[in-house]
């Protein structure tokens, strides 16, 4: 592929491997966004709209978009801290996945068991600007100065494994479910961040007439997510009953009532969150609904 044929094409950036990648090739999917990557080919050009896709890893997909490199991209909230990116992108929209912590552990038996104590020591992290900031806050309140303050040492993977060689006291790393943590015979004893998946485009403006389209793009990816989010509850209820089942399911904007063909009794349709949709139908049947019904959705504009 030469580059004149990414002229005038919206350049969207997506992570190449990683934790994030299954998901951002099920939003493109979501969001009708179609194209065919040949083997190892990390550019490849969108088949119904003017977008080109750039498979980059997401550790660099910032500086790309802060830079004006490329128009959007997809990555972690952390990495754009990481790379000190936040005043050059905006972050247009959360994406739900990708949600984990960015946290101090320790050795859970060894002597440091506060980050006070854990100060002027030794930590290893793959976020060495976050780390240093975080220690280097903490050391000024210590007062700590010269040798005594905290010393970051930077790896590029498998963090966890630094305290059981000797390299670190404690370590700054990434936590999801807890299970590498866990195993490493590590615990948090504090949080520098919460992170998630994020859309981000340049602040760049280098090419004003792509916002129409960077609008289309996200408004379809907010679809999509929100189809994933969110589910159809409906259900049938007594007239004199129908305050208390609406206050359960109020909606989003509004509940949809309609009459349905049995005297005293209406028909109710609303959008409720996925993960709320097993405790609500237990509140609707308490509250006297009969017939309900929860329907996925396959996509949605909200
Ligand atoms: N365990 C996890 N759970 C949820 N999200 C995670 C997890 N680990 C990482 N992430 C998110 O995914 C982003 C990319 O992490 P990942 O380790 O997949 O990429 P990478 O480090 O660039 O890849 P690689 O190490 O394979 O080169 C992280 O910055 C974070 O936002
Ligand atoms: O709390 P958990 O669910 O166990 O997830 C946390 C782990 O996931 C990430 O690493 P990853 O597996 O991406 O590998 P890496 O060490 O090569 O970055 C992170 O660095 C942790 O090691």
């Amino acid at each position: 592929m030469n580059s004149d044929s990414l002229d005038g094409r919206l350049l969207f950036a997506i992570p190449k491997k990683g934790r994030l990648y299954d998901k951002c090739i099920s939003l493109l999917a979501g969001a009708d966004i179609q194209f065919r990557r040949s083997n190892r080919l990390d550019v490849c050009l969108v088949l119904n709209h003017p977008i080109a896709l750039v498979f980059l890893p997401a550790s660099d997909i910032p500086s790309f978009v802060g830079k004006g490199n490329v128009d959007l991209g997809i990555t972690g909230h952390d990495v754009i801290l990481e790379h000190q990116m936040q005043d050059y992108v905006t972050e247009v929209l959360r994406l739900g996945f990708g949600k984990c912590s960015l946290q101090v552990q320790v050795p859970e038996s060894g002597p440091l068991q506060t980050v006070e104590d854990l100060a002027g020591k030794r930590v290893v992290s793959s976020f060495r600007h976050l780390s240093q900031k975080y220690f280097g806050q903490l050391d000024d309140r210590l007062q700590l100065s010269g040798e005594t303050r905290t010393q970051i040492e930077y790896v590029g993977g498998s963090v966890e494994a630094a305290c059981a060689l000797g390299l670190a006291d404690g370590i700054v790393d990434l936590v999801e479910s807890g299970e590498t943590m866990r195993a490493a015979g590590l615990h948090a004893i504090a949080t520098v961040l919460e992170t998630e998946a994020v859309l981000i485009k340049s602040k760049s403006e280098k090419r004003p007439n792509l916002a129409p389209l960077i609008d289309i793009i996200t408004a379809r990816i907010a679809g999509v997510i929100a189809a994933d989010k969110y589910v159809v509850c409906q259900y049938n209820i007594p007239r004199d009953k129908l305050a208390a089942a609406t206050r359960i399911t109020p909606g989003r904007r509004a509940p949809t009532i309609s009459q349905i063909e049995e005297e005293g009794w209406l028909a109710v349709s609303s959008m409720v969150e996925k993960s709320k949709s097993a405790s609500i139908m237990d509140e609707l049947v308490k509250a006297g609904a009969e017939d309900v019904l929860i329907f996925n959705l396959n996509n949605c504009r909200v």
